[in-house]
């Protein structure tokens, strides 16, 4: 499966919408470029002038005249250009800023399932290549479209005003154009479509192949992983080759559309001069003016290609909003903490359910550990617990709401999730902290780095909260990233948490230090342990066995001990280890 992809008309609707919000700037810089290109256009014109003036006998006083003209119109045009120029990029950044936010927020709030099924390839591809694609046609193309098209049509329109008759040689390398351009923008789109799509899965498999590459050499996967990257490679290249071959076929014809209109006013205007149905000097601005018109349509050509590939991007990135949400605030309030499952069944692959109906009341202050099996469905029913998906069948209940008929910011002050993968994001320690509160001050996070026992290392650190961390930065332990999460739970403050194997991944010291923080964040809160260790559930206060999708027993140790069911035969087998 894959994150959708806009079609045209969405493309050119959405793409539109944001055009129009800035409506008002771009007249201006149209405006702008418009009086620069009148200043370029009068140059011809007074060229014209000046070759009729010296045909026709003048004076050396008009011809210093002429020239001093022409010396005030270049440099009016020169800063005309400058400021039509600048007013285009500042709009080209702006309208790039607000997509790029934009997309920024449709990512952080796309539904988990969503991504996991798609694979992150699909994503980091579209964050990374497509948005490096659109930013480079925001920033340079859509002001050089816009300066490019105004110039041909008021060259064009000036050509006509100097001499119509002779203007329409002009015409001449039009049919080609129109032909090769058309020819090409049917096959570039799908093409360059299929072109980012090579290169997503490209990247995907070769962050991969690094991420997990002891996996690859402890199974010996080398071979057969190479085998693969040589064939995504090759795919993108035949990709790449297509796209280029539509470009040197575009390119080529393109050239000769250009050279044709050039000869063309040349003979044809000698032609008209022969018969006195024109002077020397209007096919000689006619002449300079069709010159003139080459490098614009060529620059806007050269744009149209580059948009081709813009577009292909853009529906990626567009396609990242189509995702349906997997909720939708309900806007009721819960009536207490009491956190409730019923009937609760999930599947990752339609029709594979992995939870069969499952129950369970959470007694508000109590400690609830998980056990069971590997692939029984713990960390699966842990994720419905905290309402990181919304579940197949059945509900998961807040005070008799919902959990996904909560707002994000709601949902994580009721129950948060607590796992062994803790990223540390770039920027300050502060920073890091006040993302599980915006408004929290030096105080409050003090205090809770306090609350996990984090105080001394803190402390010890050269600029303290300021201290830049994440990539790039001061580099954290695994266990002082997971106190930084611990504490940005603390300010989070949910009344229930849900805990996978928060310390299964540390060394035994650096997880009986973290525990002692973790204890002091679990103090007063309901607990639902996903217990690796049966030392968890022997100091539960009941625990629920995981089996096959179902929970198959449920309640004191010392109960399910003396039942002599499945959690006797787990807790002796534990002891005798
Ligand atoms: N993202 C996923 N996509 C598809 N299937 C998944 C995914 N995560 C888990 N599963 C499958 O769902 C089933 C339950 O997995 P889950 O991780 O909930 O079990 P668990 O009891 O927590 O196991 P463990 O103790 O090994 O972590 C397994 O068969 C697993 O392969």
């Amino acid at each position: 499966m894959h994150l959708p992809i806009a079609d045209t008309p969405t493309v050119r609707r959405l793409a539109l919408d944001l055009l129009r919000r800035y409506r008002g700037r771009l007249a201006r810089v149209v405006g702008l470029q418009a009086l620069a290109t009148v200043g370029a256009l009068a140059l011809p014109f007074l060229l014209g002038r000046l070759v009729d003036a010296v045909a026709t006998g003048t004076t050396a006083d008009v011809v210093n005249r002429l020239g001093w003209v022409l010396v005030a119109v270049v440099l009016v045009q020169a800063v005309m250009t400058r400021f039509a120029h600048r007013a285009a990029m500042v709009l080209g950044e702006e309208v790039f800023a607000e997509l790029r936010e934009t997309f920024l927020t449709t990512v952080t709030h796309l539904p988990l399932s969503t991504v996991e099924r798609a694979g992150t390839g699909d994503l980091l591809g579209r964050t990374t290549n497509d948005v490096d694609r659109i930013q480079w046609m925001v920033r340079f193309g859509v002001p050089q479209v816009l300066v490019m098209s105004a110039t041909i049509l008021l060259t064009v329109l000036a050509a006509v005003l100097a001499s119509p008759l002779v203007a329409i040689a002009m015409v001449a390398g039009v049919p080609i154009l129109v032909i090769v351009t058309r020819r090409y923008l049917r096959r570039a789109t799908p093409a360059y479509l299929r072109n980012s799509a090579a290169w997503a899965r490209m990247n995907g498999t070769l962050t991969e192949s690094v991420e997990h590459a002891r996996t690859i050499d402890a199974l010996a996967l080398g071979p057969r992983r190479r085998r693969h990257t040589d064939e995504v490679i090759n795919h993108t290249w035949e990709t790449e080759v297509v796209t280029l071959r539509l470009r040197v076929t575009l390119f080529f014809w393109l050239g000769v559309s250009f050279m044709l209109p050039v000869a063309a006013t040349v003979l044809w205007g000698a032609w008209l001069v022969g018969l006195d149905l024109a002077t020397v000097g209007a096919v000689t601005t006619v002449a300079l003016y069709t010159m003139q018109v080459r490098p614009a349509v060529s620059e806007l050509l050269f744009w149209v290609d580059e948009m081709q590939v813009a577009v292909a991007s853009l529906a990626r990135i567009f396609g990242v909003g189509l995702v349906e949400p997997d909720r939708a605030p309900s806007g009721e309030r819960p009536a207490d903490g009491r956190i409730e499952a019923e009937q609760v069944r999930y599947a990752y692959r339609e029709g594979q359910d992995v939870l069969h109906g499952v129950d369970l009341d959470l007694v508000p202050g109590e400690r609830l550990a998980v056990v069971g099996p590997s692939g029984a469905g713990k960390s699966t029913l842990g994720r419905m617990l905290a309402g990181i998906h919304p579940p197949t069948g059945g509900r998961v209940t807040v005070g008799d709401v919902p959990l996904v008929d909560l707002p994000e910011e709601d949902l994580r002050s009721h129950v948060a999730l607590v796992t062994q993968e803790h990223h540390v994001f770039v920027g300050t320690l502060a920073d890091n902290l006040r993302l599980a509160d915006a408004a929290a001050d030096e105080e409050r996070m003090c205090r809770a780095l306090a609350a996990v026992d984090a105080t001394d290392w803190v402390n010890g650190l050269d600029h303290g909260l300021e201290t830049k961390v994440g990539s790039g930065g001061k580099e954290l332990t695994p266990a002082q990233a997971q106190q930084l999460a611990l504490a940005r739970l603390v300010l989070l403050d949910p009344h229930t948490l849900v805990l996978d194997e928060a310390t299964s991944l540390l060394d035994p010291r650096a997880a009986r230090h973290l525990e002692r923080s973790l204890s002091a964040v679990l103090e007063g809160r309901t607990v639902v342990a996903i217990a690796h260790r049966l030392h968890t559930a022997h100091d539960a206060d009941r625990v629920a066995v995981v089996e096959d999708g179902r929970i198959v027993e449920l309640g004191p140790h010392e109960e399910l001990v003396a039942a002599e069911g499945e959690y006797a035969a787990l807790w002796r087998s534990w002891q005798q280890d």
